[in-house]
Parts: C-alpha cells; structure tokens; sequence
C-alpha cells in the first residue's frame, strides 16, 4: 500500500489499521514532519519514502528519498502496490488521485477536494472515500427506494460563540474543534462549514444526487442518515473516529472489532440544529453549488486562500467566507470541459483571491 500524507490526522490513523491488520506499506509519503516520519520508517519499513523539501532529505532515514510533487507521481506510477491512501490535504491530492487511477490502483480517498474540483473527471471504479459521512451513508445503502440523504456537521468550533464576536476569534480558538482531532486545514473548513458543503459536493458525485442536505449533530455521533420514500430513515451512528472508515476504504469489508460501541444510555440525548446562514455565511451558496457542482473548483480554490492567509494571520475568520463568496460571485459562469480546465480556472481563481 502506498500512503500518501502519512504524518497527518488521516495518515496516522491508516498506519494504526495496517499495523492492526499487518498491511505491507511500500511507499510512504509526508510533508515536513520529519521526526514522526523517521519512526514511521522504522516500523513500517518503506521500499521509497518522498518528502516536500529537499532540504529535510538528509534528516530521513531511509537510503531512497526523493522530493516534490513529480516525485510523489512517479513513486505511484513505479510502486507496484495495489492501493493508494490519499490523505494529502488540499489541491495539491488532485493530481496523485489522478495518477492513481490512471496506473489502475484502487484508491482510497481522504483527499476529499480531489472530488470536490473535479468529481466530474474522475474514474470512481476504483474508488473508495474515507469520510465519515460518506461512509455512513455507503452503510446504510439498501436496495429500497431513496428520497434524499441527510449528512450531520458537528457545528465546529464557533457553533455556540456569539455572533457579533466571530470577527475577532483567534487562531487558535478557531483550531479547537468539538469533537474530531484532525489537520489544521479542515479544523478550519468545518468551523466555517466549508467542509460540509464540499461534503454535499462529495455526497453527489459518489451517490449521483443533489437530494442532500446537512443538519447539526454537536456530538458527531449519528454522520449519516438515508430518508426513504416510505417515510422511514436509518442513521448510522459510530464513536468519533476515522478508523472505522478507513478500515473499509481499505480491506473493503471489516467483521473484526474496531471501534468501542456507542453507548446510548452514557450518551443520554442528542441535539440537533439548523445550520444558520448567520453563523455560516458560506451556507447562503448551498443550493446554488449543488445545482451547479462545476463551482467546486472556485469554492475549493478561494477557500485555500482565504484558509491559508487566515492561519498566517493575514485575514480576520469571517474574511474566509468572504473571500470564498466574492470568488463565486466573480466566477459564477465556469464551465469546465476537461481536467486541464480545472487546474486553469484553479489558477485563475487564486490569482484573484490573491491580489
Ligand atoms: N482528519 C480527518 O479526520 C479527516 C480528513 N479528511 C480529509 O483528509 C485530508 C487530510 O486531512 P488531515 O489528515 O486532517 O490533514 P493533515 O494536515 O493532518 O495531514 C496532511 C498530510 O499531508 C502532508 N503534506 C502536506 N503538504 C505536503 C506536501 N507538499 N508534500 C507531501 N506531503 C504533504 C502532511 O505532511 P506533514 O504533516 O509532514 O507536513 C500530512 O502528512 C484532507 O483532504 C481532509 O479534508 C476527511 C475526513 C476526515
Ligand atoms: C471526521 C470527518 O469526517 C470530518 O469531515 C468531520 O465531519 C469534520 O467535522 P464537521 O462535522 O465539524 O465538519
Ligand atoms: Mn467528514
């Protein structure tokens, strides 16, 4: 198996499964944590590793190193492994999801803005994402007539802040989230609700509908709930952690024991919320992104930006969504015709957010 992004939130939890399950790990790829990677090295023991700077090269312990995005394709394209993890965050997962497919490999995929910016190019054969929700709803998938799918946000880490003092928050206060511990870039994208509505996006290329919605669940518990046209709905409920779908992502089917039971009766109540285009100001565009799912690549691409200089200090919290709307204002007409196309308008759109 090859992981790509094996130092973060998503990478670690996957080598926790190979260990759990003795997977062979025959490429291991991470940015600039070079001391969690060095002791991933020596469990796993890596046929190839590749880093992000060439700089950190000599601090690797491993005699087959090599640097940069280039390189992250040719240790796909060379592996003989059969499965690709893709927990790079961001864009830069487009290209290795790409070139996953393209050598045939089954690909399993955290690299949710693979999907988000280009869903509409991309093979999903092989394809198994690993994303709680989705993964919910894959579960609770039946032969029965399905009215729409409903996915929950956790509401992040301003749900219960007031209103008037959100142009304030820090950074780290924006990085505390509820429930999950994950990579400071989709911390931030959930407490914006960015996430949820790349989820949405998610959501309709994997199951081919726009009959999809997001409510609040502030314990993470229920992810995903399926509404049938009988009038009934199934959730799936599961503890908040990522083992479980990447377990899935990977062996396909899993009988063993993973995750602790959830315990109803410790649990008590749960609550649930609509999500308020006061708190979320990115919601206001929902329904025009889901009719319009060409948009991703705008959403995805102004969000970086306005993501990035927000954890640079740069910008104030509610100046991501900001950055984000003015974007899809100015590039509401994109019409993408190939995958060439989407690393144009990608490009485009970041120069604008940019200046
Ligand atoms: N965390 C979660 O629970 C979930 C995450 N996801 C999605 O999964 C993806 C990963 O998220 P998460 O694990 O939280 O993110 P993290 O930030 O924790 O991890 C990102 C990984 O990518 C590596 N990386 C970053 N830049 C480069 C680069 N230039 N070259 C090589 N490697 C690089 C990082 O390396 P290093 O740290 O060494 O710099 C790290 O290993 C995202 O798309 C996210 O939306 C989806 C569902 C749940
Ligand atoms: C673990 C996972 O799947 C994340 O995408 C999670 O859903 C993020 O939390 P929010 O529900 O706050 O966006
Ligand atoms: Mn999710």
């Amino acid at each position: 198996m090859i992981v790509l992004g094996s130092t973060g939130s998503i990478g670690v939890n996957t080598l926790n499964i190979a260990r759990k399950f003795n997977l062979n790990i025959e490429v291991l790829v991470a940015g600039r944590n070079i001391e969690v990677l060095n002791k991933q090295i020596a469990e796993f023991k890596p046929k190839k590793v590749v880093i992000a700077n060439k700089d950190d090269i000599s601090k690797v312990n491993h005699p087959n190193v090599s640097f940069g995005e280039d390189a992250i394709l040719d240790a796909i394209e060379q592996s003989e492994a059969k499965t690709v993890v893709n927990s790079l965050v961001g864009f830069l997962g487009l290209k290795p999801t790409l070139k996953a497919i393209e050598c045939g490999k089954k690909i399993a995929l955290a690299n949710k803005e693979s999907l988000v910016v280009a869903g509409k190019f991309i093979d999903q054969s092989k394809l198994s994402p690993i994303d709680s929700e989705h993964f919910g709803l894959w579960y609770l998938l039946q032969d029965k007539k399905i009215d729409s799918m409903t996915i929950t946000a956790s509401g992040g880490s301003f749900r219960d802040y007031p209103l008037d003092e959100l142009k304030n928050v820090s950074i780290k206060e924006a990085l505390n989230h509820p429930n999950w511990s994950m990579g400071n870039k989709i911390t931030i994208d959930s407490a914006t609700m960015t996430n949820k509505m790349f989820e949405l996006l998610e959501a309709a290329w994997l199951f081919n509908t726009s009959k999809l919605d997001a409510i609040i669940e502030t314990k993470s518990l229920i992810h995903a709930m399926v509404n049938f046209t009988d009038g009934s709905t199934t959730a799936h409920i599961a503890n908040a952690s990522m083992q479980l779908p990447i377990a899935y992502a990977i062996l396909g089917r899993c009988d063993e024991p993973i995750l602790k039971p959830v315990d109803l009766l410790q649990v008590g109540s749960l609550e649930f919320k609509e999500i308020e285009v006061s708190r979320y100001p990115i919601w206001e565009v929902k329904d025009e992104i889901l009719k319009n799912p060409d948009l991703g690549v705008v959403l995805n691409a102004a969000n970086e930006v306005g993501v990035y200089k927000f954890l640079n200090g740069e910008i104030g919290f509610l100046d991501i969504s900001k950055t984000t709307l003015n974007a899809l204002n100015k590039f509401n007409n994109v019409k993408p015709q190939n995958i060439d196309d989407i690393f144009e308008i990608d490009k485009q759109v970041r120069g604008f957010c940019e200046s």
